[in-house]
């Protein structure tokens, strides 16, 4: 690892891919966005691609059937591969809710040499439809939104998740902790030259 006198920027050789997986509603970005702060407060470089700000920019044509899904999630996963070569903490926040496609992701990442995280944001679909911070779970249950994930669309949790955040017991703050301690003891240590 070496550090730069400059603003204590902390410039790693390689970065990292945290790949938060949950149901709409589960907390997946509420916590990404508080890791990545306190990961920035700290000097590293951390990129945060969210599911609803890929799907306004880089692929605006994604829709939500399963080969969709897939698509749009593998290209997210070299967009984050290629960050994390360049040393950059990647959060991915995205429902990512089939265990294949999140099987291709990891390969895609590891086949670079980067470390991946899968996180499972862990969140009863009852809670989250109580939650509703979009409102999505009530149109999805009026029958408004096709293949909605935990209504009328499948979500396959992990089954051996590399770190799992209960979103009922625990606060957002404690989760972003535990996945910024997670994500400091995953990263590559450079080999002294
Ligand atoms: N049909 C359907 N199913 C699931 N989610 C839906 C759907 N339609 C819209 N939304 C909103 O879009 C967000 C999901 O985008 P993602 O890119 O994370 O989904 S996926 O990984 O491709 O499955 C997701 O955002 P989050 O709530 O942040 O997870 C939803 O709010
Ligand atoms: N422990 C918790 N962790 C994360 N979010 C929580 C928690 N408790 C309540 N919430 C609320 O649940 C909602 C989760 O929304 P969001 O982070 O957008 O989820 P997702 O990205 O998984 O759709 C937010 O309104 C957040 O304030």
């Amino acid at each position: 690892m070496e550090r730069h006198g400059n603003a204590g920027l902390i410039c790693l050789k390689r970065g990292i891919v945290a790949w938060l997986t949950g149901l709409p509603g589960s907390g997946k970005t509420t916590i990404a966005r508080l890791a990545a702060e306190k990961l920035r407060e700290m000097g590293y470089r951390v990129e945060h691609l969210d599911g609803d700000w890929v799907r306004k920019t880089i692929n605006p044509d994604a829709g939500y059937t399963r080969e969709e899904r897939r698509r749009h999630l593998l290209r997210v996963a070299w967009i984050a591969r290629l960050l994390a070569r360049h040393g950059v903490i990647v959060l991915c926040s995205f429902v990512s809710p089939y265990r294949d496609v999140r099987r291709e992701v990891r390969e895609i990442v590891e086949a670079e040499g980067v470390p991946f995280i899968e996180v499972y944001v862990k969140c009863p679909v009852e809670e989250c439809i109580k939650r509703d911070p979009k409102g999505l779970y009530r149109k999805a249950l009026q029958g408004l939104i096709k293949h909605f994930t935990g209504v009328s669309d499948p979500y396959e949790p992990p089954e051996n998740p590399d770190l799992e955040l209960d979103t009922v017991s625990n606060t957002a703050e404690e989760n972003a902790e535990k996945l910024v301690e997670t994500i400091l003891a995953r990263l590559p240590r450079d080999k002294p030259g």
